[in-house]
């Protein structure tokens, strides 16, 4: 059941029993997803105010029909390892909603994928990319693959395999797949030879992420963590706090994490702590950057290393416990639920000032509700981790017209991009009723987007 607590006048109450209801048929439509469900929850409850007020949104059933996948697509995937045995997996993408653009969504290779987390990241990704200002649509795909001690060309055969069935359903004016965890841009070069050879003939457009001798965007690897960090930089700065002179602590060790402790560090934070999922680390003198890309990015190697390193930085094999460090700013950008009601009330009483997620879905409700109850300023993954996929829908561009942009002029678009993203959200919460919630102020935005193309193209 979802609740509120804002006033209930009639139009409110019908927002509320129409919500409750649609909410309701979604639970009894997707049993064992409890990912999909929390996600659905979540964003319902934020939309209360936007839905009391457009009633168009009920007569036009858009709840129904924007938590409904457009089509959501599983297949076997059949590989041989190294010693010739046949191995098969299962691979998924959700096309979710197509009303502003193509569907668009990264592609996550991680033992726990399963319908429920596809559905989860391809429904928060429509909001998220209708925030972006781009047009383009919601999607997102993967398979439980776990690509962790497996050879280069296990890889290889893997993804071909996945790209051999995916192709029936991709295209660069249909659905344009990009990264996510555990698929980077050697995975995406693989993906994109495959489909190459099976179109005969080069569509660029079809994949984001790509290297950028073959049709990436300049600055797309550094463009979710920097993004994050210029979002928060206008958080900051709204209420007079900055990075400069800041502790910072940021847990991950891959590409949103790395390009968040870059943009942090240049912004003069000190970043005490970053993790990896065999644990944490924890440098008070302020972590060495280079020694951790060179272990995560060119060595493959596991977080301890840099404490064998820097014999003044501590690890703790609890990679959980890393929110135990006081901080002013603390940035998840390792997975979703990292941060549960006990990690949010430490890093409350330790005096946190700011948290903004660079994963997706790192806080669950009861820390969520905590972060606002104790007025922290709090930048919800919708709105702070959109700068990758603004700058892939900037790839997609530069893609159709056979142009390739400086970094500096993709870094500036990305720059101009957050910080539209936190105006449109500060003005939204303002608006409907939650001044300075961005967890409203984002859905409610991107919610409005899509929400009135999909009046506009009737009911499809
Ligand atoms: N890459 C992008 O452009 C992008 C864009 C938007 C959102 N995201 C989200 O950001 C998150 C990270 O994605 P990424 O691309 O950096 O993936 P990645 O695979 O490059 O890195 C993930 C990192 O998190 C660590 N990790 C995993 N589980 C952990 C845990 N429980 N505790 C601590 N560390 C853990 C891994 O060891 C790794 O260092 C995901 O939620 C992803 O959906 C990524």
């Amino acid at each position: 059941m979802i609740t509120t607590q804002q006033t209930k006048d009639d139009s409110s109450q019908l927002a509320i029993d129409y919500v409750n209801a649609v909410y309701k048929t979604v639970e009894s439509r997707n049993p064992g997803e409890p990912e999909f469900l929390q996600a659905v929850k979540r964003i319902f409850t934020s939309l209360l105010p936007a839905i009391a007020k457009h009633p168009k949104y009920i007569k036009n059933g858009i709840l129904e029909r924007i938590s409904e996948p457009e089509r959501l697509i599983t297949f076997r995937v059949p590989w041989v390892d190294d010693s010739g045995k046949v191995q098969v997996n299962r691979g998924f993408r959700v096309q979710f909603n197509s009303s502003i653009g193509p569907y668009k969504g990264g592609t996550r290779f991680h033992p726990t994928v399963n319908t429920s987390i596809i559905k989860f990241l391809g429904f928060e990704q429509i909001f998220k990319n209708a925030l972006t200002g781009q047009p383009i649509g919601g999607g997102k795909g993967g398979a439980d693959f776990n690509p962790k001690g497996k050879s280069t060309n296990e890889i290889m055969r893997f993804t071909q395999s996945y790209m051999t069935e995916l192709s029936n359903y991709i295209g660069p004016n249909i659905d344009i797949p990009a990264g996510d965890i555990g698929v980077g841009a050697r995975e995406i070069g693989f993906m994109f030879g495959q489909y190459k050879r099976m179109q005969g003939g080069y569509e660029a457009g079809v994949l984001t992420g790509k290297g950028d001798r073959f049709g990436g965007s300049l600055a797309r690897t550094e463009a979710t963590g920097y993004g994050l960090v210029y979002f928060v930089n206008e958080m900051l700065q709204d209420h007079g706090f900055s990075f400069n002179g800041s502790r910072v602590i940021v847990s991950g060790a891959g590409n949103v994490a790395i390009y968040a402790m870059e943009k942090a560090m240049q912004f003069g934070a000190k970043v005490v702590a970053c993790s990896d999922s065999t644990g944490y680390i924890y440098d008070e003198k302020g972590i060495d950057l280079d020694t951790i890309k060179r272990l995560k990015l060119d060595e493959e190697s596991v977080i301890s290393a840099y404490a064998a390193e820097h014999p003044g930085a501590l690890f703790n094999e609890n990679c959980g416990d890393i929110w135990t460090i006081p901080c002013d700013i603390a940035l998840p950008c390792a997975t979703q639920n990292e941060i549960d009601e006990n990690a949010a009330k430490l890093l409350i009483n330790n005096g946190v000032k700011a948290i903004a997620e660079g994963a997706n879905m790192p806080s669950n409700q009861n820390a969520m509700d905590l972060f606002n109850e104790s007025h922290i300023l709090f930048g919800p993954s919708k709105a702070a981790n959109a700068g990758g996929v603004a700058v892939s829908a900037l790839e997609m561009a530069q893609n159709s017209m056979r142009l390739a942009w400086s970094f500096e002029k993709v870094d500036a678009k990305l720059h101009e991009i957050m910080h539209n993203i936190y105006r449109e959200s500060i003005n939204a919460a303002e608006a409907y009723g939650h001044p300075g919630n961005l967890v409203y102020g984002a859905n409610i935005a991107g919610f409005i987007k899509v929400g009135d193309a999909m009046i506009r193209e009737g009911v499809i």
